[in-house]
């Protein structure tokens, strides 16, 4: 049996299913994010493993435990927010001390266990400060060292970098990665951030209406999505539509100007309007000759602008089409703005879903 389950839990507030029959399973070493864009149901749902929310429907296992309808303090669950929600007129030492203290624990306890959050945070030496005398990284790794400080079964984290700049946050992501590695015991970690939650998970559950679109290795999200929401939801990557039509192990797309082809799709009847997905990395490019025959998987396109991304090439492609971008190590050879090439991919690397019902 899994280390944390939901089990088809629903939370209706209203007229409104914030969270819509949500069923996973969390192993105990595991470090899970829950992302999806804003109001999709993410906070909802780590309230509720956290106690903060009754759920509607469904049930709620700890370690074996069924929590459903135990206060957040019996749980053993500890949640760290993006507002960091430390005191400000007590110490770095008192605000760490805190949750012990309404645990009544006795006070060597206490002083043993900040002692050993102190030390895995790397906040020795700042005990004395109040929060205001704290960098934004030490506040939020107060804020963290709080959530650990009672030895949770399970850390619930909500956004808890959104408030750091991107250096900081990439940073504390390594930090906090290390940290549950360490303890051994599961995080969840909801973030709208596929950057976050790529960096860090070991699997990533993708929200969307209420509902898991998909729960899987970080991997399988990013290089096999499921779905059309989840193919455009993470990575950056560039949509043709067209009509799809089946030969043997290929699935074809035809649109205007383009013809691409995908590994074969079984769920796309002939005929039927379909979307292709190929993700920005997976372009590459060579300059145009004057014989350049049109070709499968490939388009003639002008380069519009150049952006440096450090290690980074991002090249802006007008076509027939419209634009798409295409993202290059520099080590390989450059364009600049005005170069016609040639914009080409890899049948493997396209994602091909049915386009049928969207507007
Ligand atoms: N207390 C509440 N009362 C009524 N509706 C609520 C309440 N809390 C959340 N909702 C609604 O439930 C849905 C999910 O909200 P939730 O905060 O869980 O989303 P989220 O994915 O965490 O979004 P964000 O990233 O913006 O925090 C939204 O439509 C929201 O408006």
């Amino acid at each position: 049996m899994a280390y944390i389950t939901l089990d088809g839990v629903s939370k209706q507030y209203g007229s409104v299913w914030a969270v819509d029959r949500v069923t996973m399973a969390i192993e105990k070493h595991e470090f899970v994010s829950l992302l999806g864009p804003s109001g999709s149901g993410k906070t909802t749902l780590l309230r509720i493993i956290a106690g903060l929310e009754t759920p509607t429907q469904g049930r709620v296992l700890i370690d074996g435990e069924d929590v459903t309808h135990l206060p957040p303090h019996r749980r053993g669950v500890a949640m760290v927010f993006q507002e960091f929600l430390l005191f400000p007129h007590r110490t770095v030492y008192e605000n760490l001390a805190f949750p012990l203290r309404m645990l009544k624990l006795p006070k060597g306890e206490i002083e043993e266990r900040v002692e050993w959050v102190l030390g895995i945070l790397a906040l020795r030496g700042l005990e004395k400060r109040y929060p205001n005398q704290l960098s934004g990284g030490q506040q939020q790794r107060v804020a963290l060292g709080r959530g650990l400080v009672g030895r949770p079964k399970v850390l619930l984290l909500d956004e808890p970098l959104a408030n750091l700049d991107r250096e900081l946050r990439q940073e504390m992501e390594v930090e906090i990665r290390k940290h549950q590695t360490a303890l051994g015991i599961p995080f969840i970690y909801v973030t709208h951030n596929q950057e976050e939650a790529l960096s860090m998970s070991d699997r990533i559950a993708v929200v969307r209406g209420g509902r898991i679109e998909d729960f899987a290795a970080r991997t399988d999200i990013y290089d096999r999505p499921k779905t059309a929401f989840i193919a455009q939801f993470v990575g950056r990557s560039n949509r043709f539509e067209g009509l799809a039509a089946a030969a043997g192990d290929t699935t074809t797309l035809r649109g205007e100007g383009i013809v691409i082809e995908a590994p074969h799709h079984p769920g796309l009847p002939a005929g039927s309007r379909a979307a292709a997905y190929v993700k920005n990395e997976k372009i590459r490019l060579k300059p145009a000759t004057p014989g350049d025959a049109p070709a499968a998987n490939a388009l003639a396109a002008t380069i519009r602008h150049v952006i440096l991304r450090g290690a980074y090439a991002e090249y802006v492609l007008g076509w027939a089409g419209g634009e798409i971008v295409a993202s290059r190590p520099r080590s390989e050879a450059e364009f600049s703005a005005g170069t016609d090439v040639v914009a080409f991919w890899d049948k493997s690397d396209v994602d091909l879903f049915s386009a049928t019902g969207e507007p």
